[in-house]
């Protein structure tokens, strides 16, 4: 399933399989979205081919797709009620375990999966790993009622901050807002790096409109990180490097305190 390669996506198949690996018999499986989380899920397939038995919580519609398709038995998650593990990848991961999520649109199926999670493990290349979070684009997940007032509220909140609408291409008519799997919109906020994640986190799901973001802070326990050459290396949050105070803080800081 994995010739010809490129060393990314051996990178991501690396993590994945190492993943996969502490998936044990009889575990409810929180299954992420995304390239990386899709390798896990057919990773997840072959051991259930296998025979071990598992059931996975898919956190977006094509992610249920490929579980079936790999022969995962799926359940919603409230039939689940609580997972003993979610697996999902992650767009960029510092040194905290905070994240940035949402680069394919199903950041709020993930977080809510993955906090109803004993352990969340993320899934990722080496190239994710930043010092700072915010060089990768942080989506917000806004209900469609009034989103471009919601876009404004956004932009004044953090002034002069580009705010993007996410849209997708339709081949005959140009271009359309990205729609969730819960018909919603979303808005890339390039921030370049974020001071206090806690702070801005809290302050966008402050504003009406706003569902949730793509901060993971404090969800994550485990990073596994692939790399081109087949390796993989677990990252644990107890030997993970305390979350930076204050140092970083930029603009995004600054512009909240207006
Ligand atoms: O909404 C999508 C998810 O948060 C993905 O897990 C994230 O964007 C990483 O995706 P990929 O593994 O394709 O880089």
């Amino acid at each position: 399933m994995t010739d010809d390669l490129s060393p990314t996506d051996r990178a991501k198949f690396a993590a994945a399989r190492r993943a996969a690996d502490l998936v044990e018999d009889g575990m409810r499986v929180g299954l992420g979205t995304g390239s990386t989380a899709a390798w896990l899920v057919r990773c997840l397939g072959e051991a259930v081919a296998a025979g071990t038995r598992l059931t996975g919580v898919p956190t977006s519609r094509r992610t249920a797709e490929l579980a079936r398709e790999v022969g995962i038995e799926v359940v919603t998650l409230d039939e689940a009620r609580w997972l003993d593990v979610t697996i999902d990848g992650a767009d960029e991961f510092d040194g905290a375990l905070n994240l940035i999520k949402g680069g394919g649109g199903a950041l709020l199926h993930e977080k809510i999966v993955a906090t109803a999670s004993d352990r969340m493990v993320v899934i990722a290349d080496a190239g994710k790993a930043v010092e700072t979070l915010g060089a990768f684009p942080l989506p917000v997940e806004v209900i469609p009622f009034g989103w471009q007032t919601t876009r404004a509220l956004i932009e004044e909140a953090l002034a002069g901050l580009d705010v993007a609408t996410r849209e997708i291409t339709i081949r005959t008519n140009g271009a359309a807002p990205f729609v969730t799997d819960e018909g919603n919109h979303i808005l890339d906020l390039h921030l370049g790096r974020i001071g206090d994640p806690h702070r801005l986190s809290a302050a966008l799901n402050a504003l009406p409109g706003v569902v949730e973001n793509g901060l993971f802070l404090d969800i994550c326990d485990t990073v596994v990180v692939g790399h081109g050459d087949g390796r993989a290396e677990l990252r644990d949050l107890d030997a993970a490097a305390p979350a930076q105070a204050g140092g970083a803080a930029g603009a995004v800081s600054r512009d909240l305190d207006d």
